[in-house]
């Protein structure tokens, strides 16, 4: 489906720790208004697909430019950011608080949100992933630049900005 107006692509993903979140979210994704399409990359119990491959092929949709963002379940969250921040140009965190989240996206601009099945009940998962689809990030923003010293690094551009100051 087209998106329309502000709608967002997304991505979900689990390993087995993070299955049952994982569809639980997804079909609160596929009902909410804000989103045009849900892309469900498993994994399912017989596959077990460790985590870090299922946060690379997350990465590589939203790199790829197919869809916009991941939400991503393991037991913690720790892994799957980790992980998908080795994607070439993802931004990454696991936040399981709503100014975290908040600040994931309009000041870091990560694409990639990661729960932890094992950290955080349901029912605040599902009202952090209904709160992560309101917000967008202002390409106009004062964090811009941040993004970009955060891009230059990861492209080896090494700005002088981001370099630290040499001891006197
Ligand atoms: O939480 C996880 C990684 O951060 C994952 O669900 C469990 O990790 P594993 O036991 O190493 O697969």
């Amino acid at each position: 489906m087209r998106p329309q107006g502000n709608q967002l692509r997304l991505v979900v993903g689990s390993d087995a720790a993070g299955r049952e979140y994982r569809n639980a979210l997804a079909s609160d994704l596929r009902a909410n208004p804000l989103v045009a399409t849900v892309v469900d990359i498993g994994s399912d119990d017989r596959a077990r697909r460790p985590y870090p491959e299922v946060a690379f092929a997350a990465g590589q949709l939203i790199a790829g430019g197919q869809v916009d963002r991941a939400l991503l379940v393991c037991h913690t969250g720790l892994g799957m950011a980790i992980a998908a921040n080795k994607v070439q140009g993802i931004r990454a965190v696991t936040a399981h608080d709503s100014l975290s989240v908040r600040v994931s996206v309009l000041s870091n601009n990560a694409q990639v949100l990661a729960f932890g099945q094992g950290i955080i009940g349901l029912a605040l998962a599902r009202r952090l992933a209904a709160e992560w689809l309101t917000y967008r990030f202002e390409a106009t923003s004062s964090a811009a630049v941040k993004i970009e010293a955060i891009h230059a690094f990861e492209d080896q551009r090494f700005p002088a900005a981001t370099t630290p100051d040499q001891p006197r």
